[in-house]
Order: structure tokens, then C-alpha cells, then sequence
């Protein structure tokens, strides 16, 4: 376990509060150490949390919310203050939204700010998560608090999903008929389960006052308790850290968390707050009055989900229509795979991402350095086919507008959206692989031959040569502390006895077979003899297996 760098230092005015606080009720002594908690200086480490006070945004401004929306499904003609839908019969919730955005004071920018803060809620777990997929940061022994982590991002489609529905608008109500569709799709019992959930035939009467059960009560009851958990483990864990002289596996380098990380990070808070209203104030979002109540027999030409659903909007929009009858069920396939295999095989291999190395790699040691995605060019590879998969379904999802926008035949971008979802993970795989292996040599001959300085000189023999200079020990450091999980090798006591797990070698080769060795002997060591660790820091190449 990692221990704390700590520096003589006076201690500040908030940490002078806290011990007089703590003299007189002894409760926060118990969280001494946590104030002296160290955090470490690097911006994607704030990524965490910039999703946690979307959170905290999504909350205050949600419980506003309540006051004034009616989860009801009743309807009645129009009487409020928007004079083009007078007398259109509407529903309770309906009308209840347009009341927030026009008639209650501030509403409308709430109501704005609480759906801006949704969009940049999933936008900061989705690349918190790509950051700690990139560099590694699942490993030994964060594998339980990446799959808490997961499970966040699970809940904060769910709640994303349920609030966009709340409106009773045209384009919610056109997303509840896809959901009920893709309910209906699940094999067998699917009819029974979308009576029980719509409490009868599509859209039924109950569906709005459940899923604001669902909004306001369950779902964010989960996140809080589960955010609670994973913040538990981060300070239990204590952070990673990027390689650099002085950081290693062993400790962890940076500000303490009274009272210089809690000035900054509050700092965040209201910088996100801020941006998040005057983003809510200038740029209209969700206009639901422009879009008009919900009718089954309506929808309008470019209906787009959020952007975090878009995905699976695009994937039922590629695929080609095909039904099977089994026992007198039918199967829709052209639903069920993209709507409910889909998500479920992306939310399986994300758990399963951190077991799936450690099989791979077999027990191994604990590892709080930060990987620089270069070094571990697979999965850094398959991390960004994913990435443009998901790139690729998303604009598929967009595929009307986008045919509208640039005048071509929507059958053509669908064709062609087929196939780059094929292509497109493809290429981008084996390019990135190539480019992290690229970076891994270029690194090598730079801590070799030097780094050029610009400056050219004519030698004595009258020709010219650029001048060169040792990389700094920061750099060197950087570079050659890396873990470089090695793949079995034939022949060893290790290889006879994983000769009966042909699947895990293979596989291991695979993952692990390709990197770049670094100055490891004589010369080239001693070229980069600069960079040895100080006592106490890690060696170079010391943290790898
Ligand atoms: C509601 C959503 C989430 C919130 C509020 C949240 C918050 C945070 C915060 C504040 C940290 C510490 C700072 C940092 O390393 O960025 C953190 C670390 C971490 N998070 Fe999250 N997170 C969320 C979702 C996720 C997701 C979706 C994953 C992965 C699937 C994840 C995995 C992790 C891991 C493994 C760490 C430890 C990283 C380290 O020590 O470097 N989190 N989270
Ligand atoms: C935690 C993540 C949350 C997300 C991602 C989220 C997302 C959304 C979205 C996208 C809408 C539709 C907004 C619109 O009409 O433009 C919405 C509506 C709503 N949300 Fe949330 N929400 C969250 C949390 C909460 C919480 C904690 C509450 C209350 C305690 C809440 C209460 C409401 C209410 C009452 C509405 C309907 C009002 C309206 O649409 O104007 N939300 N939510």
C-alpha cells in the first residue's frame, strides 16, 4: 500500500479551523490522515471530478425541478401561456413543463441548466473512463473500483434516459415507443414484460409517474450510495500517478487535500457551475413546446436521442431487417441484437476488462503508476477501434439529418455506414498499434542518440551536423519506468505449465507480444546512467513484471 510524501510546511487557516474543531469534538481526528490525503497535479485527474459536480449541479437543480413538474398522464386542453398550443389537448406532465419554461420564475433555466448538466455529466464519465482505461488505471488492486465504476455509468444512462423521457414531448414519447419496441424484441417473454412495465398497451398511464419514481428517487439514491463506494475506494487505493522522478509505486506525490486540493477543486466546481449557466442561459436546449405534446401517430423527421443514446439508435438504424419464428414466437432480430445484445455486450466487456488482463497476465503486483497508452499498444489499439465504433454508430443514429443536410439518398449513408462499421475499428486498430510502436522507438532513439536542439555546426571536416543533447532526467524517467507485462515463452517452467492454456498463450502473445525494448545493457545503460533512481524512488523499468 502506498505511503504519503509528506514536507514540513505551516499549516494553513483552514487546517488551523479543522484541529480547533477537532479539539473540542475528537470525531475528526479519525480523518487526520484523510485531510492530508495526497492528490496528484495532472488535469485528467479531474475528470472524476467534473463528473461528480455535474452530479451535484444535476441534483440541486433536479429537486427545483420537483416542486413544479406533476408526473401525470391525465389529459386536458392547454390553457397556459404559450398561445400556438392552446386548446391542444396535452398531459399533466406535458403541461407541467411548459409551466417551468414559461410561467415559473428562473424555470426555464433550470430546467436547462439541469439538462445541459446531464449532457456533460455522461461526457465526464465517459472520458474519466476512457482515461482510466487508457492508462491502466483497472489494475491490481482497482479491478472492484472498475466495476463500480461501470455500474455508475450503467445507472447514469438509466437515469439520462428516464429524465429525457419525463416531458411527455413528441421526441420523448418517440424514444418510450423505441424502448417499448426493444423491450417487446426480448425473446418470449417480451410482450409480458412491456404490459408490466407501460402497466398495459403502449403508452398506457403509468409510464411517466414510474419513471420519475425511477428519475428522482431510485436511480439517484443508487448513483450517490455507489459514487459514496468508489470515493471510498479512491482514498482507500490512493490515486495513480504519472511516472516521473520521485513518483513510484510506492507513494503518491502531490498536493495535500486541505487545504490546496480543496481550493482547487472547489475552484472547479464553480468554474463548471458558471459555464454550465451561462451555456444554459445563451443556448436553448430541449425546446419541447417546438416539438408539441406526445402522439403515437406523429413523429418528426430529425428525432435524435441524447447524444449517450445515440448509439444504439444508430446500430437499429444499420441493422438489415430479419425475423425468425421459433415455436411460435417470433424473434425479431433486427431489434434484439442492436437493442438489447448490443448494450449488453458492450457493458459485459467493459466489467470485464481489468479480469480479462489479469488472466493474461497472471498474479502479479500491484500497480499505482500510471501506463502511458504508447506502451501497451493493444489495448491502446483496441480502446480506440472502440472509441471509433462507437463514433460510427453515433453518426449512423444521425444518419436522416445528415442525409437532409448534404442532399444524399439516406440509403447510400446507411450502406456506407454498414461498412465502415467494419472498416473504420479496423484500420484505426492496426494504425494506432503502429503509431504506439512508432512512439515506443521514437522514444528509444531519443533517450539514445539525444534530443536535437536546433543548432547546426560545421564539423572540422567542413561538412555540417545537428547538435544533440542528453533528454532531461524527467524525460528519461518517464519514458523508462513502464510495466511490460512479458507474454509466456516456450520453453520455460511457466510455458510447460500453461501448455494446457493454448487460448491464454496465444492470447497473451497477442496483448503483450509487441513493444519496443529500452536501453536495458551496457552501453546503452550507461547512456542513460543519468536517470538512475535516487534511494527510495523506483528504478528505472523497476515497476514493470
Ligand atoms: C458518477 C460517475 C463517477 C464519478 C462521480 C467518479 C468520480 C471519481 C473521482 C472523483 C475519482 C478520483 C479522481 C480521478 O482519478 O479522476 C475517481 C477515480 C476512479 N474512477 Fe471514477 N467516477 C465515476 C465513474 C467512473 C467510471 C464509469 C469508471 C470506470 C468504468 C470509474 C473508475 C474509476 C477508477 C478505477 C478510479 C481510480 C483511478 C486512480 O486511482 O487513478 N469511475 N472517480
Ligand atoms: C443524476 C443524473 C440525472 C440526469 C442524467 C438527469 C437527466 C434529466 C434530463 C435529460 C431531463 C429532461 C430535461 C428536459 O426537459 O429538458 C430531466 C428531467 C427531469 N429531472 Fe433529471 N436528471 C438527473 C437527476 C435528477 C435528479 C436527482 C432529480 C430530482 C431529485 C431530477 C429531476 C428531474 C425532473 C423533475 C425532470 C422533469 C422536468 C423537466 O423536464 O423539465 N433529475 N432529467
Amino acid at each position: 500500500m502506498s505511503e504519503e510524501r509528506r514536507s514540513p510546511r505551516r499549516a494553513g487557516r483552514g487546517e488551523r479551523l479543522v484541529t480547533a474543531l477537532d479539539q473540542r469534538l475528537p470525531v475528526a481526528s479519525a480523518g487526520r490522515e484523510f485531510l492530508r490525503k495526497s492528490f496528484p497535479d495532472h488535469w485528467s485527474f479531474l475528470l472524476g471530478e467534473l463528473a461528480l459536480y455535474s452530479l451535484l449541479v444535476l441534483v440541486l437543480t433536479g429537486v427545483y425541478l420537483t416542486f413544479f413538474f406533476h408526473p401525470d398522464m391525465a389529459e386536458a386542453p392547454y390553457t397556459g401561456s404559450y398561445a400556438p398550443l392552446h386548446g391542444t389537448m396535452t398531459t399533466e406532465a406535458y403541461a407541467s413543463v411548459l409551466h417551468i419554461s414559461f410561467e415559473v420564475r428562473g424555470g426555464l433555466l433550470v430546467r436547462q441548466l439541469h439538462h445541459w448538466a446531464s449532457l456533460v455529466f455522461v461526457a465526464a464519465i465517459g472520458t474519466h473512463l476512457l482515461r482510466i482505461f487508457f492508462t491502466g488505471a483497472f489494475r491490481r488492486p482497482r479491478e472492484v473500483n472498475w466495476t463500480v465504476g461501470v455500474t455508475l455509468f450503467l445507472l447514469a444512462l438509466l437515469e439520462g434516459f428516464c429524465g429525457y423521457s419525463l416531458p411527455d414531448d413528441l421526441l420523448s414519447g418517440t424514444g418510450l415507443r423505441t424502448a417499448q419496441g426493444i423491450v417487446l424484441s426480448v425473446p418470449v417473454i417480451g410482450t409480458y414484460l412491456s404490459f408490466f412495465v407501460f402497466g398495459g398497451e403502449f403508452p398506457g398511464h403509468d409510464i411517466i409517474s414510474r419513471l420519475y419514481v425511477v428519475h428522482i428517487l431510485l436511480v439517484p439514491g443508487l448513483l450517490l450510495a455507489l459514487v459514496g463506494v468508489h470515493l471510498t475506494y479512491v482514498v482507500v487505493h490512493k490515486h495513480t500517478q504519472w511516472p516521473r522522478p520521485g513518483h513510484t509505486n510506492r507513494n503518491v506525490v502531490g498536493k495535500p487535500l486541505v487545504p490546496q486540493y480543496t481550493a482547487k477543486s472547489a475552484g472547479l466546481f464553480l468554474v463548471l457551475a458558471g459555464v454550465l449557466t451561462l451555456m444554459s442561459a445563451l443556448f436553448q436546449i430541449n425546446p419541447v413546446w417546438a416539438f408539441g405534446p406526445y402522439r403515437a401517430d406523429h413523429v418528426s423527421l430529425d428525432s435524435q436521442p441524447d447524444w449517450y443514446v445515440g448509439y444504439l439508435e444508430g446500430a437499429q438504424r444499420l441493422m438489415p431487417a430479419a425475423e425468425t419464428d421459433v415455436a411460435g414466437h417470433t424473434v425479431a432480430w433486427d431489434v434484439f441484437l442492436p437493442g438489447v445484445m448490443l448494450p449488453a455486450v458492450l457493458f459485459l466487456i467493459l466489467y470485464g476488462c481489468p479480469f480479462f488482463e489479469r488472466w493474461l497476465t497472471g498474479p502479479g503486483p500491484e500497480q499505482h503508476l500510471c501506463d502511458r497508452p504508447r506502451n501497451q499498444p493493444t489495448r491502446t489499439a483496441l480502446g480506440a477501434a472502440a472509441v471509433s465504433a462507437y463514433g460510427v454508430l453515433l453518426m449512423s443514429g444521425g444518419q436522416d439529418v445528415l442525409a437532409y443536410l448534404f442532399g444524399l439518398p439516406v440509403e447510400l449513408l446507411t450502406r456506407t455506414f454498414r461498412t465502415a462499421l467494419f472498416v473504420v475499428p479496423f484500420l484505426v486498430y492496426h494504425a494506432t498499434k503502429r503509431a504506439c510502436l512508432g512512439l515506443q522507438a521514437a522514444d528509444r532513439r531519443r533517450l539514445l542518440d539525444g534530443e536535437a536542439t536546433g543548432e547546426v555546426r560545421r564539423t572540422a571536416g567542413g561538412g555540417y551536423e545537428e547538435a544533440y543533447t542528453l533528454v532531461s532526467r524527467e524525460e528519461a524517467y518517464r519514458v523508462l519506468v513502464r510495466d511490460t507485462p512479458r507474454p509466456r515463452a516456450e520453453g520455460t517452467e511457466a510455458w510447460r505449465w500453461f501448455r494446457r492454456h493454448r487460448l491464454r498463450n496465444a492470447l497473451s502473445r497477442w496483448y503483450f507480444g509487441r513493444s519496443v525494448e529500452m536501453p536495458a545493457t551496457g552501453w546503452e545503460r550507461r547512456r542513460v546512467a543519468h536517470v538512475r533512481a535516487a534511494p527510495g524512488e523506483a528504478a528505472a523499468e523497476g515497476n514493470g513484471s
